[in-house]
């Protein structure tokens, strides 16, 4: 089997880090994120080792997502592995404190991006068959609830779901299909998620031991590389030096 991987978000973090970890095994890549320098970077960085595609994708457009996949140079176009990792968090604040343009940006990029990719993809990993695989990049968020969590967690409940469902459907394609859910990881995530405050990130990393992007690249990419028979139907990994917090309580 070809070996190709369609890497969504991959100017930054764990996508960025998948690029490298698939890289490293030979495989083709198809690299897209917004920021046009950063994937012109990788490509420079990783062309030498690998075949490499770029294309400038913001996920929220589906028709720019088909015409990205209907693009694909012929070397590129039969994708086997879809990381669905573009994503984001935003307004750390709570609920009813935030805009409803942040919650639309998240379903926006976390629900419908994810579908749009995964649906102008699917006749291709079908095609492919046995092997070929969907990793969705879920979250802890789906499952805890916790302060400022409010649309960020449900979309990657839903993308825990969905997940699951596909599953359902895909049985007997050979296609494989896995929720992967980090926890705590030091990437661009809460700069983005706090617009930008540093200080919230040091704050959150600082004096401890969370995963970094190349950790969770690596659970992805053995998901990827199981033999064809086997399918991860979710995948959750946490820093050792996190775990859940007690009920909060509202006393008088
Ligand atoms: N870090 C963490 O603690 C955890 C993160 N996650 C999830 O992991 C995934 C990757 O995040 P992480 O690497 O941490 O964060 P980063 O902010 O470092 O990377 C996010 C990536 O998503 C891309 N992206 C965001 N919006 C869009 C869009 N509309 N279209 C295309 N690409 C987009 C960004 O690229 P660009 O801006 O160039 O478009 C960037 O490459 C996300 O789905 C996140 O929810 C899950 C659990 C834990
Ligand atoms: O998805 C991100 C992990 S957390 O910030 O919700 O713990």
């Amino acid at each position: 089997m070809n070996r190709i991987a369609f890497i969504t978000g991959a100017t930054s973090g764990f996508g960025r880090a998948c690029a490298h970890r698939f890289a490293e095994a030979g495989w083709s890549l198809v690299l897209t994120g917004r920021r046009e320098e950063r994937l012109n970077e990788l490509r420079e960085a990783l062309q030498d080792r690998v075949p490499v595609h770029t294309a400038v994708l913001d996920v929220r457009d589906a028709d720019e997502v088909k015409a990205v996949i209907d693009a694909l140079p012929e070397a590129f176009a039969a994708v086997t592995c879809l990381v669905n990792n573009a994503g984001l968090a935003l307004a750390p604040q709570p609920a009813q404190r935030v805009s409803l343009d942040d919650w639309h940006t998240m379903i926006d990029t976390n629900v419908s991006g994810l579908v749009n990719v995964t649906h102008a993809l699917l006749p291709t990993l079908i095609d492919q068959g046995a092997g070929s695989s969907i990793i969705n990049v879920g979250s802890v968020a789906a499952d805890a609830p916790y302060p400022g969590n409010h649309v960020y967690g449900a979309t990657k409940a839903f993308v825990r779901q969905f997940s699951y469902n596909l599953r359902c459907d895909l049985l007997g394609t050979g296609v494989r299909v896995t929720d992967i859910a980090p926890g705590l990881a030091e990437t661009e995530f809460t700069l983005v998620r706090t617009g930008g405050d540093r200080g919230a990130h040091d704050t959150l990393y600082g004096d401890t031991t969370p995963l970094g992007a190349e950790d969770v690249a690596e659970q992805i990419f053995h998901v990827a590389t199981l033999p064809a028979h086997v399918n991860i139907n979710r995948l959750e990994v946490m820093p050792v030096r996190q775990a859940w917090g007690p009920f909060a309580i509202d006393r008088d």
